[in-house]
Formats: structure tokens, sequence, C-alpha cells
């Protein structure tokens, strides 16, 4: 028997979808896109819209599903929120003169990486895809904004691959099929696996040369990075396969060397909350606080700022020199600021040639409006701020054309008209007269009419079903001459058209069918003309964010008294007066905190009852420290800031279920991190290290990593601990510093004074805080019957103190290589010759 014949329709569909088996295809009919088949399944499951059978092809009914055309963007972004891509197959033949089913063809693909589309996109983030590539531990990193064009490239280890997706949070993935790490299943981003070859060093450059119309990558600092190359090839070739069209936004590629910014581990990243909480929410968080940027554009470069702090002073000075400008134009600039668009975005739809009509209209307005900044900005006086005004337009060669092409308030859609301005091609201005000046023609006709019959209701109408027509009540149709043909009849009247209408009819429609055409003609030139500005534009859109963000650090050091951090090259991180900025905001009153390090000061030993501050204190000298870094001004009264390379915390307690770690494994893994690589120029953060296993083990532990803080990385460190038996390292090394957070006790109750004092906690009021908590009193009660039970009975085995100094290490002796070779010999294995040779041996290595 042989299977039923697919339809001719179905025929088509199947053909497009075997080139897209992973992605959803949305397939053009008329004013919905169909989904058939185990797609129709999947999207009817993931939007919740009705699943259906339509007729039957190859002898099978064909589940289908259906969205409208109209309302295609939200069910896009949906999905791609959910992580799927969708090829989009729209007609592109003509139905009236096609044979079988009008050609179709896949015209984009939208993947979560590489949406481009206002709709689809968070303003405040960059949607970014990156491509990982490693080979023999060596790690080549690409990532793109294709929403702004940025390319970038990095090489690093494959030990910071981890750190590096925390910093970058790609929305989509491109690994290489034979890439089997872990660390990728635990990540909820999409994944795409692309055939190893596709990473090829030597593919991957021409790729990039040709795309670029470059000779090699020398220019971009690229030449010496094969992996990131391989990855970088990998992806352009990906993007420019789902975009239908040369993504010419994609202008340069620019290796971001690992030693210019201070490294922050993934773990850093999220306790610090700078752009997100540890829960996962926007706010409160550093970014949140910061970010009273006028444009989206600021808001991205701000985040991007956050997590990309600087090392080189001599930048981060340019920067404050900016800052300090702005503090009394801030608010002008802003004010500006709020009437340009995001002109990054709008810019690479125009080389996608995906910019609708008000887009061109939103580029022409925000450009007359970055003259007025320009003005302003050009009064201040800081290097930084003379450079980025370079780059902000005058006189637009832009401007000026979409001034002409534009209307002033263009319609959405190009393909309903309206968008071309009148004056800007004579052709056009003709087409649009013939159907203004219908109108008076129609009321000339409707007034001869009526005389030439006598009808006094007769009327001249159009309505776009039936065109044009004269309409004659029922009463008076017998009074109509001959030459009126019957068009439609209603209840209460007749619709007749005459020789004279017909003729008008067919020139008004045809004017508007070629006007419309030449609309879309006249934009598509409009597009090809905004091509070679692309890269100007690029880099106003840069300025502009610039700009937006060092107002915004002006803005937030005036309002919350923020001042410019000092930068020295000796060993120092001194803060006078500091504040944590976000803690600051939500409480009444915020007891500011003094921190010294320096050479001979470089461990601070934290203790106090909890709830006393000793986080908040810890995070906020983070914070300070990162403010600084990225060239904002800072919560304290005063911040002499030496080099620093990295900045390290181990704070808080989380489990990484879905990476099958448990709390303490996590604490362990990330002070490994910790111990392996900090430096001198790091500041560790290390809160309560070693609560997550039993006293005696953790306070071995945290004895143990906290000498090794002091003799090996000798970092900026704090150091909060609970165990108490720690505070007497301050007596054996002159580097540690205890430090406490006060309390006082008043009538059975505590009260926090959130001031860090000199010296050691006096106890730890542990069951003060419980009582504060709300544990009920009995709990309350029997807990310290206990504790003076423990405390009489450690007291009656004045057991001898393990942390009392001078503390002697019994190293256990290295054993002799004779030894360990016996102990990894299995004697039943050997043969009697063997025996003798390693007899031999053995003699041998003890003479
Ligand atoms: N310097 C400060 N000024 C005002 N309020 C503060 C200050 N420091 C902390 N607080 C308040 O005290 C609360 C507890 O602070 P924090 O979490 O830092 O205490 P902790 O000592 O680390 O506690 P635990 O040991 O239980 O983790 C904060 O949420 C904040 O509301």
């Amino acid at each position: 028997m042989t299977t039923p014949q697919h339809t001719p329709m179905m025929q088509q569909y199947l053909a497009l979808k075997r080139d897209h088996a992973d992605k959803l295809l949305f397939y053009r009919m008329g004013d919905f896109y169909e989904l058939f088949y185990d797609d129709a399944e999947k999207a009817a499951r993931l939007l919740d819209i009705t699943l259906t059978a339509r007729g039957a092809s190859g002898g099978q009914p064909v589940k289908m599903a259906g969205i409208p055309y109209h309302a295609a963007e939200g069910y896009l972004a949906r999905l791609v929120k959910m992580g799927e891509s969708v090829a989009i197959a729209e007609q592109i033949g003509d139905p009236a003169t096609s044979k079988g089913p009008v050609e179709r063809k896949v015209v984009r693909i939208v993947t979560p990486g590489t949406l481009t589309d206002a709709a689809l996109l968070d303003d405040k983030r960059d949607n970014l895809v990156l491509a990982v590539n490693m080979h023999k531990g060596t790690l080549g990193l690409a990532w793109l904004s294709l929403a702004s064009g940025e390319f970038k490239v990095m090489q690093t280890s494959v030990e910071e691959l981890h750190s590096e997706l925390e910093r970058l949070k790609p929305a989509e993935l491109l690994l290489a099929d034979d890439t089997g790490l872990a660390v990728f299943d635990s990540l909820g981003t999409p994944r795409k696996k692309l055939p190893p070859w596709q990473f090829d060093t030597e593919s991957s450059t021409l790729a990039l040369t040709r795309h670029f119309g470059t000779r090699d990558l020398a220019g971009f600092g690229a030449d010496t990075l094969p992996v990131a190359v391989g990855a970088a090839g990998a992806l352009l070739e990906y993007v420019k396969s789902t975009q239908g069209v040369n993504p010419a936004h994609i202008a340069q590629l620019s290796v971001e060397e690992p030693g210019e910014l201070i490294r922050m581990d993934a773990a850093t990243r999220r306790n610090l909350e700078l752009t997100e909480t540890i829960r996962g929410e926007a706010s409160p968080t550093l970014a949140s606080l910061l970010d009273t940027c006028a444009t989206s554009m600021g808001s991205r470069m701000l985040r991007h700022w956050l997590h990309h702090p600087i090392r080189r002073h001599d930048k981060l000075l340019r920067r404050q020199q900016a800052v300090r400008a702005l503090l009394a134009a801030h608010q002008d600039i802003h004010t500006q600021l709020r009437e340009v668009a995001d002109i990054e975005r709008i810019t690479a739809r125009v080389a996608l040639r995906t910019a609708r009509p008000r887009d061109l209209a939103a580029l022409r307005d925000s450009l007359r409006a970055l003259s007025g900044v320009k003005a302003i900005a050009a009064t201040l006086d800081a290097p930084l701020l003379a450079e980025l005004v370079q780059l902000l337009p005058a006189d637009s060669p832009v401007e000026s054309l979409l001034a002409t092409a534009i209307l002033p308030e263009p319609a959405t859609f190009l393909r309903d008209g309206g968008v071309i301005n009148h004056g800007y091609h004579a052709d056009l201005d003709e087409l649009r007269a013939i159907q203004t000046d219908c109108g008076d023609f129609l009321l000339a006709l409707e007034l001869r009419e009526k005389e030439r019959t006598g009808i006094s209701t007769l009327k001249v109408e159009f309505n776009r079903v039936h065109g044009f027509y004269i309409e004659v009540s029922k009463a008076q149709s017998d009074k109509v001459p001959d030459d009126y043909r019957r068009r439609q009849t209603l209840k209460n009247a007749e619709r007749y058209i005459t020789p004279e209408l017909k003729t008008f009819e067919d020139k008004a429609l045809s004017a508007q069918d070629k006007s419309l055409a030449l609309e879309k003609q006249l934009y598509e030139a409009v597009l090809d003309q905004l091509a070679p500005h692309i890269s100007e534009l690029k880099l106003m859109a840069q300025a502009v964010a610039g700009l937006d963000v060092l107002a915004a650090f002006a803005e937030r050091a005036q309002t919350n008294h923020y001042v410019q951090p000092l930068f020295v090259n000796e060993t120092r991180l001194e803060i006078i007066g500091g504040r944590h900025p976000v803690v600051e905001a939500e409480v009444e009153r915020f007891i500011a905190n003094d921190t010294r390090l320096a050479a001979e000061r470089k461990l601070l030993l934290i203790t106090g009852p909890n709830m006393g501050g000793k986080s908040t204190y810890m995070r906020q000298n983070a914070l300070i420290t990162l403010l600084a870094h990225i060239g904002s001004f800072v919560p304290a009264e005063r911040a002499v800031l030496g080099q620093i390379d990295r900045i390290f915390t181990r704070i808080g307690a989380s489990d990484d279920l879905a990476g099958g770690r448990s709390t303490f494994m996590v604490e362990m893994t990330e002070t490994a991190n910790i111990l392996n690589n900090a430096t001198d120029k790091s500041l560790v953060l290390m809160d309560e290290v070693g609560r997550g296993t039993s006293t005696f083990d953790g306070l071995a532990l945290a004895w143990a990593i906290a000498r090794a803080l002091i003799e090996k990385s000798r970092a900026y460190t704090l150091f909060a601990t609970h165990y108490f038996e720690l505070t007497s390292l301050a007596g054996e090394y002159n580097s540690v510093a205890n430090v406490h957070l006060s309390a006082v006790e008043h009538k059975d109750r505590i009260v926090f004074l959130h001031h860090v004092e000199d010296g050691p906690a006096s106890q730890s009021y542990g069951l003060a805080v419980a009582q504060l908590a709300g544990v009920p009193p009995k709990v309350i009660r029997e807990a310290r019957r206990y504790l003076t039970e423990l405390e009489n009975e450690s007291a009656a085995r004045a057991q001898p103190d393990l942390f009392s100094t001078p503390v002697v290490i019994q190293h256990e002796p290295e054993p002799h290589p004779a030894v360990e070779l016996l102990a990894d010999t299995d004697v039943d294995d050997l043969t009697p010759r063997q025996a003798l040779e390693l007899l031999y041996t053995l003699k041998k290595m003890t003479k």
C-alpha cells in the first residue's frame, strides 16, 4: 500500500520545516501564522492557545494552532523568554499569479540571544549571545549584542568559565556539539549546539576578515587569540544565518583583556547584589539605587560598568573629573536626554533593515535633542566630556535627511502609507494630490448629479468593500437616469455607479496603490542612505550612554552625599565614615563606620552579635571599592584606595542544588577559590566561614583559613566570625586587628549600636537576638539553662585552649619514597621476577 501524498501546501511546509527542525516554524497563511504537527502541540502547550485539526494530509489529520499576525510579537516574546527559537516563513510570492501554494520563505529566525525588536527586548539590559570554545584548558569566548552591534572576544583559562557566565549572563549560548560540561546543564540559559568544525580557527578567521573587510585580525588585536577567534567565527555565522541580512552594524571586534578589570567570581557578583538581589529581583540593588539615567542606553551601560570595574587609575580619574564637572549640570543634561530615544537599538534595526517608520522619526527627533545636550556639555571642563561631546551630532546629515524624508508623525506601519514627508518626492505628492482632490471632485459630482436628476437626497460616497457609489433612497430610485448601473441594494436605498465615477474610481484606487508602493520604495532608499552613517550613529549612542551614566553618578553623588575617592599607589584601603549605599536608603538612621587597612594592618577580625551589622559593614567596604572602580563617587567622608586586582566574597549560605553541592560544599569551594587566587592586592570578605559544619571542624577550618590569608595571600581581608577563639590571632600577627560591632543589653533586651569599635566583642548575645526574633520564651529559658550547664562543664574540664597562642602545628613527617612505593604495590600481582626487581629498587632507594 502506498502512503497517501501530502497536499502541495503541506509538501511546501514540510520542506521548510526540514531546514528548521529544531525551531518552531511560523507558517504565514493570510492573517495568521500557523503551526502544524508537533510544533502546534508545543505552541498550544506553551502559549495556551487552541489546538485544532485541519483536514488531512498524507492520510493523517493535520494538527494545527494559529496565531493572529497582528499579535505575533507578544507570542514571540513569550516563546523566546521560554528559550524557544522561532523561524518565520512569510509569503513572498503573489497569491494572484501563483499556481499551487504561494511561494514562502523563512525570512527571519528569532532566537533568545539575537533579538533586536523593541517589543521583544528589555530596555535596561543587554541581550547577549555567547559562543564558548574550549581547547586544551584554554577558554575562548565571543559575545555579541545584536541590538547594539557590540562584538567582543576574550581568551582565558577554562577555570574562569563559571565566573564569566555569571558576569555576561547571556540570553543564549552557542557550544560545539562535543562540549560536555556539567556547568552548562545547571544553567537555565537556552543552548544551541553547533558542529565542532564551525569553531575552527582558520575558517573562522576567514569568515571574520571577510565580514570586516580586513586582511587579518591583527588590527583588532585578536590574531593571537585562536580559541576566541574560533568562538567569534561560529557566532558570526550563526547570527548571519538567523537574520537573513548581513549585520553591517557589527563593524568591529574588540578584545577584552582580563587584566584590565577587577575580577570578581560568580559568587561575589551575586553576593554583592550588583544588578540582582540574591532572590533574583531587580531591586533593591546597587544598580537600582544608582540608575537615575535618562535613557535606556545609559541604564544598560551602568549595568555593564557595575560588572566591569576597571583597574587603571588614570582612566578612573577621567571619569571622576567628568562627574565633578557634571555636579552643576546633570539636571539640564538629563532633562535634554529624556528626549532621546534608544539610538543604539534603532541603529541596529536600520542596519538589519527592520527599522519601523517611528524608529526613524524617533532617531530624527533624538538627533535634534542631542544638539541641545551638546551645547550644555561643551561648556563643561573635563577631558572625557570633551571627548564624548565630539561624538555628539551638530548639523547631522542624518537629521536633515530624516527631517525632509519622514513625516513629523509617520504611521506605525509602512504598509499603511503616511510615512514619507510631503515635498520629498514629486511623484508621491502628485499621487497623494489625486487622493486628496477626491473630496472636491466628489462634492462637485454630487452637486451636479443632484441637479441633473432632481434627486435631493442623492449622496456620493465611498467604502472599502464597494468602492465609490451614488446612493439614492428607495423612494426616489425610479428617478435615476439610464447611465446609472446598480452596484448594491440595501433595505432603504440603492447604490449606483456611473461611467464617470468608475473612471475616477480606477484612477483614485490605482493612485493609492501606486503611492503605497512608491512610499515603500522611498523608505528603502532612505534606509540605504542611512547605511554609511551606522558606525557614526553607534559611536554617538555610546557617547550618549556614557554621558548619561556620568550625569547619573553626579546626581547620586549630590543627592546622597558621596565623595570623590582618592587613588594611591601604596598598600592602603582607608574608608572614613563609610556607608552601605543600599542599606542606608532602607533604614532611618545609618551609622557610618571607618575601615583602615594598610601594609601593616591587612586583616580585620570582626566579631559582634548577630544582627549587629557585620555583613553590612563588610559589604559596604566592597561596594565602596567597587563604586570607586567604576568612576563613581562613594558613600563616605573620605576614601583612599591602593591598587585592587580582585574582590572575593564568601558570604551567606546557599545550596547549589542544581549543581549537586551542599551548603558546606559551596562554602568550601568558594573558600578554596579564594585561597588559591587571592593576592596581596585582593579584597577578601569572609563571613562566618566554617559555620556550615560541626563546631570544632568549623573552628579549626576558620582558624587555618585565616592564617593562610594572613601568611600566604596577604590580601586586604575582612573576616567576620562567631568563633571568639580566633580573636587571639591579633596577638600572634601584627597585621591582624580585632574590631567589633557594638551592642548593649538593656533590661534583658539588646540594642544594636551598629558602630564598629576596636577590640574583640565581649559577648555573643545569641539568645537575646533569638528572643528578639520571637523564639518562644520557654525555649529561650531552656537555652539559657543549657548554656549555663555547658559553660560550667567546660570550666570544670579546664580543657587546654587549642587556640591559645602560640600554637605549634604538628606537621606529619613526609613518608619515605620507599614506603610510598611499597604502599602502592599489590604483592599478589607480582611475578617472582618482578618481586626480585622491586626488592633491588627498594634497596637502591635506601642508599
Ligand atoms: N551601620 C548601620 N547603621 C544602621 N543600621 C544598620 C547598620 N548595619 C546594619 N544595620 C541594620 O542591621 C541589620 C542587620 O545587619 P547585618 O545583617 O549586617 O548583621 P550581621 O551582624 O551580619 O548579622 P548576622 O550575624 O545575623 O548575619 C541590617 O539589615 C540593617 O537594617
